[in-house]
């Protein structure tokens, strides 16, 4: 099933703030002609002028510590020190806020990082409300803020924008969201939770976690949330070879106090990787293009052999449309399940070209099981309770040939037993959904080179 052609996300930049941050080397504004604001995000991503003295193409790396100061009493200049800022990191920082939207975007060591910093603006006695289905970092995090900073948390299904007004009141200070669902791929309504958040109290926080698409697919901002952040280590990066997190937001005060955070506990992040996710972000756009074509490829193949897949470009997922009506794109990450996670874990086993590893956004594929992995760190008892399969398979698809891909899934679900031979190819065995009328055969493994 072809997911729709990808539409433009984002409009046009306007609430950039170009003040006081055009000392060299911070990005130049771009200037398309024909009258356009900005060009499209696939060429923002791209497109480095900036005021290097030697007009160097690609931002060099700061590496230093400190900066000389013209006097004792303060100078008049931009930076000092670079736990509170860094040439390299600002060019950073200011190439993301216009690529997100946004009027300041600050970048942190990690994804986890960028949530903590943002968590600090939480007073004891606040209300949060979030998911049932979360990153097993994120849901860490936010046990460890009930647990020891008196921060009420609040699991509810925010799928289902019902369950958000149950719990919605006066007391609620943010609501954070992750759409699609990690691992469980389920959509998330932004507008009509950021509507409902600010009606109930218009000082709460509407809070995305957009890592899961990048800015090049979907752009919270623009529907209504009052912060964004990602794991920068993810699709912005793209290659698995840096830890980052990067947050966006409006509100200037909002900005002021995160940035605050940032300088107190010196996590902002280092020059060397600054450099390394500003390479990382030129590229998004045709990585995360070819991600999600095999992704949507891979998803249809193991659809069509029987398999319950979990992903927005299926139009068998159930909020199809609410995706489509966010996104530009359905991303690369996709789940399955086989019914058994012994048989799942044969499978992730035998893979070979799907590298058994955590996270996702690299340009090579990825095979995990979340419940022993990624999302070990939350107890069997909860998973339970939030209907979590442990028998669920994550793919990170990357930017392989799409058929070696097919291929090497294809060999580990028969050497796995989870598929049985039929006349015309294989079909799930162990699936509640596999349903097939034809004769069957168990699979011999031997088999799977003529797959
Ligand atoms: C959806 C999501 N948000 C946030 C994070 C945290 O990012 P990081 O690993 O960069 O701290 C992750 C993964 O780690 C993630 O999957
Ligand atoms: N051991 C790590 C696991 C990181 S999971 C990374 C990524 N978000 C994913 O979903 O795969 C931890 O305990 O945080």
């Amino acid at each position: 099933m072809a997911a729709p052609p990808n539409k433009p996300v984002s409009k046009a930049i306007a609430r950039l703030d170009q003040d006081g941050h055009d000392l060299p080397p911070s990005p130049a504004p771009s200037s398309p002609r024909n009258g356009r604001r900005r060009y499209a995000l696939a060429t923002e991503l791209v497109y480095t002028d900036s005021k290097d003295q030697y007009g160097s193409s690609s931002i060099p790396i700061y590496q230093s510590a400190t900066f000389k100061q013209s006097s004792a009493i303060g100078g008049n200049q931009e930076y000092d020190y670079t736990r509170s800022g860094n040439p390299t990191r600002t060019h950073l920082e200011r190439h993301l806020a216009k690529v997100m939207n946004a009027h300041r975007a600050l970048a942190v060591g990690s994804g986890m990082g960028a949530l903590d910093v943002i968590t600090r603006i939480l007073r004891p006695g606040d209300e949060v409300i979030t998911g049932d289905d979360l990153y097993g970092g994120t849901n860490r995090l936010l046990t460890y803020l009930s647990v020891n900073q008196g921060i009420v948390v609040h699991h509810v299904d925010t799928t289902n924008v019902d369950c958000v007004r149950g719990v919605i009141s006066k007391k609620t200070s943010m609501v954070l969201l992750e759409t699609p669902t990690n691992p469980l791929i389920k959509i998330v309504d932004i507008p009509s939770i950021a509507k409902l958040t600010h009606a109930a109290n218009e000082k709460a926080l509407v809070v995305v976690d957009n890592t899961m698409l990048s800015p090049i697919l979907s752009n919270p901002l623009d529907l209504g949330a009052d912060i964004v952040y990602e794991s920068g280590t993810k699709y912005l990066s793209g290659h698995h070879d840096i830890m980052a997190g990067v947050i966006g937001c409006n509100d200037p005060a909002i900005g002021d106090k995160m940035y605050f955070t940032i300088n107190a506990t010196g996590c902002g992040l280092t020059p060397n990787d600054s450099f390394l996710l500003l390479r990382g972000i030129k590229t998004l756009g045709i990585r995360m293009e070819k991600q999600q074509r095999n992704a949507q490829t891979i998803a249809e193949f193991l659809e069509s052999h029987g398999f319950r897949v979990r992903y927005p470009g299926l139009k068998s997922h159930p909020q199809y449309d609410l995706h489509w009506s966010m996104a530009s794109g359905a991303g690369a990450v996709l789940s399955f399940e086989t019914g058994d996670p012994a048989l799942s874990t044969r499978i992730v086993e035998a893979a070979r070209l799907w590298g058994i590893s955590v996270s996702f956004g690299c340009v090579n594929s990825l095979i995990s099981m979340p419940c022993q992995m990624s999302h070990a760190s939350i107890d069997a008892k909860t998973r339970k309770e939030r209907q979590m399969p442990e028998d669920i398979i994550r793919l990170c698809v990357g930017i392989e040939d799409v058929n070696d891909l097919i291929d090497d899934l294809s060999q580990a679900l028969v050497q796995a037993g989870a598929v049985t031979i039929t006349l015309d190819g294989f079909h799930a065995t162990a699936t509640a959904a596999a349903q097939t009328t034809e004769k069957e055969t168990p699979a011999d493994p031997a088999d799977a080179s003529a797959l």
